[in-house]
């Protein structure tokens, strides 16, 4: 089976590597020829997943026609708001006979609020049927290195998961299934945004209770927001929920809680951002995530928190001050009390 991998930063290159890994033909298209010829060169990405040796069998290119000739599955793992455009190149080109196309990317689109399932179904509305999803905690450099880790699919159709699951399995590697298309990326693209949070609680200087609050309360939220528009809340309590906004929140690999940790070490987005080569999905999804809860009419105030000092030049510290100062309120609903 031919595999096309369209997006070669270090998620990217580190699926590509896993797969041509199994043995599967599988091409990594880069935007940049630069990279490609670099990547070729030296076996290794060295811009996006430096020390790690990638397969001689990988092919890379920049040339999108070279790299979707003949493929089955097409695995899409640009930022998401790149997604849009790459489809727009890639679209004319897709073989008739492809069998699916997986999202990896975390993110939900600015402009339209769309999950990123969704901008592929608009952009190419005859591959509907065959979408997924794939998400989970899995930082790239330790997938590279093939430290056991599992993560989850999600499909509408049994058989577009199912065949993902083997695409992508392997000893180290674990791959479950699930349904919940909407649950799945939501829960992947708002994980970004409290592993902000924790970032910056951690960068005032407070502890481990801030943080597990902030994990609790931030899946509180998440889950709250997935409901209305659609997941299955037992989603949020999954590897593409708890189990990804634990890795974020807690691991230093995550360039979501890097960019929370130096903001409440007081330095400016914009001075942060200038320095980051890789991308922190959890910046824009903030604002996507603030419109949506906007337009829903839901309560997400660590959200809401995290978009005033992005976006409206708040101090962290005044953040916290008026998170903690809000209403006392019950822990749950009250349809979820028992008495
Ligand atoms: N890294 C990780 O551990 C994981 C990442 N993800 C998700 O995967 C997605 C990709 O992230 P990741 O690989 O880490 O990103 P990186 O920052 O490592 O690399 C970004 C890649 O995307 C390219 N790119 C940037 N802008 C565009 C654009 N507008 N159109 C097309 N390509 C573009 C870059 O190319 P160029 O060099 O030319 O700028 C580069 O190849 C994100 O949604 C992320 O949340 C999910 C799980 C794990
Ligand atoms: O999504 C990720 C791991 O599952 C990667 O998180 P960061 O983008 O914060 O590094």
């Amino acid at each position: 089976m031919k595999i096309a991998v369209l997006g070669a930063g270090s998620w990217g290159t580190a699926l590509a590597r896993l797969l041509a890994r199994k043995g599967l033909s599988v091409v990594l298209w880069a935007r940049r020829d630069n990279l490609a010829q670099e990547i070729i060169i030296r076996r290794e990405n060295p811009v996006y997943l430096p020390g790690i040796r990638l397969p001689e069998t990988l092919k890379v290119t920049a040339h999108m026609d070279q790299a979707l000739s003949g493929v089955e599955v097409i695995v899409l793992v640009v930022p998401s708001h790149g997604l849009r455009e790459t489809l727009r190149i890639a679209r004319d080109m897709i073989p008739k006979g492809l069998r699916a196309v997986v999202s990896a990317t975390k993110g939900i689109e600015t402009e339209t609020l769309k999950r990123m399932s969704q901008v592929i179904e608009e952009e190419v509305p005859d591959l509907a049927a065959r979408v997924g999803v794939l998400s989970g905690p899995s930082f790239a450099t330790e997938v590279a290195q093939e430290v056991p880790t599992a993560v989850t699919v999600a499909a509408h159709l049994p058989e577009v998961a199912g065949l993902l699951q083997e695409l992508f399995h392997t000893p180290f590697f674990r791959v479950y299934t699930t349904n919940d298309v909407v649950g799945v990326e939501l829960a992947g693209a708002l994980k970004n945004v409290m592993a902000i949070a924790a970032g910056i609680a951690e960068g005032l200087g407070f502890g481990t209770n801030t943080r597990a609050a902030l994990i609790t309360r931030g899946l509180a939220e998440i889950s709250r927001l997935g409901l209305v528009l659609g997941a299955n809340p037992l989603t949020f309590a999954g590897l593409a929920g708890l189990g990804d906004l634990v890795l974020t929140c807690t691991g230093t690999l995550s360039r979501n809680r890097q960019v929370g940790l130096r903001l409440g070490r007081g330095e400016s987005l914009e001075a942060i951002l200038a320095s980051m080569k890789m991308v922190a999905e959890g910046v824009r999804t903030t604002k996507a995530a603030y419109r949506l809860a906007k337009a829903q009419a839901v309560e997400l105030p660590i959200t809401e928190k995290v978009y005033e000092i992005l976006y409206q030049g708040k101090a962290p510290a005044q953040a916290v001050r008026e998170l903690l100062s809000r209403e006392p309120k019950p822990e749950m609903p009250h349809y979820m009390e028992t008495m």
